[in-house]
């Protein structure tokens, strides 16, 4: 047996569920219903039980024991009405069920006190008791073994009644006594059925909810993976920036609607100079952080549209949408100035740090985004040749070199 079985398991005498902290929370689960139906029996009953003093006029009229039948059916009745009031406002069904099964014992001795008063009406009486006995175990259900002892005293209670003041005959109490008994089993297996349907309902849908939110779970753990793994796929694990691949789309999708829109396009190719160098004496973790400052003064530099990539190695990359050359250049220019001018750690004072960026335009005839990086990287390296630190814009004749 599964442990989500072993915690739905319903008790086969009690028809509660065997884990305690289940059944309070099954309890719980059903509390404003209980509350509600318990108001509207308890009412119910009372009036009912009061109007037999209808009855109990005619037959008796104004007599003593019609006296003590009224007094017997005010009590009754103002008591379960006080009891409806009191689980009307304090009645919770988890921790207070015995509240809700009180009314059964008043209404039991009730019924019980009739028989000495009214013993000439035992017959009406049975059939009275036999209701009760039903109602007890149908309308006040999840209660099974309050509802059982309840019903039990009513039955004997009854039955030692009838015998000690209806004076009735030994076949008579047999017969009466087996009625009893059968409409107590019947009342008992019904109620434990229905107990046991219920709690395997509620059993069933927590289930179905515990199913549904390890499910929530994994979709928003398989979202987050899914997150976790676009953003390395799209971004640059040190300088954040876009990757290579992620650039290349984007720079792409910019390209073709600047050429739609026969608007200009260029593109920076923007490279650290001598960062050997700077590897070789500052070692690694320094270079890195050379990359980071310069990848985040070129993005604060640019506009949102502007889209920069991390290339590769000591590589960046910019396209810059709607720039003609004239732009671009001054662009490439402040880009160049800022990285000459970020504040370098002290250790690192002797460190003249540069860039070189090579820029290209995208004419008509390009026909994708590599040829136009082509372009700008020899661009870069006729910048590189010439001395570095500078902004070098592709030509004609560039091409073919
Ligand atoms: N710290 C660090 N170094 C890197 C990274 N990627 C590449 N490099 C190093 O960058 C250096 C690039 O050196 P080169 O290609 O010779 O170029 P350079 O020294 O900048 O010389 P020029 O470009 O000609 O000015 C290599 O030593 C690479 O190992 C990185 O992510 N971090």
């Amino acid at each position: 047996m599964s442990s989500i079985e072993k915690q739905y398991q319903v008790h086969w005498l009690t028809g509660q569920l065997s884990d305690a902290s289940r059944e309070t929370m099954y309890r719980r689960s059903i509390e404003a219903r209980v509350r509600f139906e318990s108001l509207l029996s308890l009412v119910l009953a009372a009036l009912i039980f009061g109007m037999f003093a209808i009855s109990d006029f005619y037959l008796l009229g104004l007599t003593r024991e019609y006296y003590l039948l009224i007094t017997m059916r005010i009590v009754v009745v103002s008591l379960c009405l006080l009891l409806a009031f009191i689980i009307a406002r304090w009645g919770g069904y988890s921790h207070k069920a015995w509240l809700h099964a009180m009314p059964l014992w008043i209404f039991a001795t009730g019924i019980i006190l009739i028989v000495p008063l009214r013993p000439e009406s035992l017959s009406t009486q049975v059939t009275a008791v036999v209701v009760a006995i039903m109602a007890f175990y149908l309308l006040i259900p999840n209660l099974l073994t309050v509802v059982t002892f309840a019903s039990f005293y009513l039955s004997t209670g009854f039955l030692v009644s009838a015998v000690l003041f209806a004076e009735i005959a030994p076949v008579e109490t047999l017969r009466l006594a087996l009625l009893l008994v059968m409409t107590n089993v019947v009342g008992f297996c019904t109620l434990l059925r229905l107990e046991g349907l219920q709690r395997k309902q509620f059993s069933l849908l927590h289930e179905e909810r515990d199913r549904n939110h390890q499910l929530l779970k994994e979709i928003a753990h398989r979202k987050s993976l899914e997150e976790q793994l676009r953003m390395v796929a799209e971004r640059d694990a040190l300088t954040g920036l876009n990757s290579r691949s992620h650039f290349m789309k984007r720079a792409e999708a910019l390209l073709q609607s600047s050429r739609l829109e026969k608007a200009p396009f260029c593109l920076l190719m923007i490279d650290v100079d001598h960062f050997k160098s700077i590897n070789d004496t500052w070692g690694h973790s320094h270079g890195d952080w050379v990359l980071t400052e310069i990848s985040e003064v070129c993005t604060l530099s640019l506009r949102p549209k502007d889209v920069i990539g991390r290339f590769g190695g000591e590589e960046f990359v910019v396209a810059l949408p709607d720039t003609g050359l004239g732009d671009a250049l001054i662009v490439a220019e402040r880009l160049r100035t800022k990285v000459s001018e970020l504040p370098i750690k002290e250790e690192m004072s002797e460190l003249c740090l540069s860039v070189t960026i090579g820029i290209a335009i995208a004419h008509s005839e390009d026909v994708d985004l590599k040829a136009l990086i082509m372009r700008a990287d020899q661009a870069l390296y006729v910048g590189k040749r010439d001395g570095r630190n500078r902004v070098v814009m592709c030509r004609k004749g560039m091409d073919d070199g």
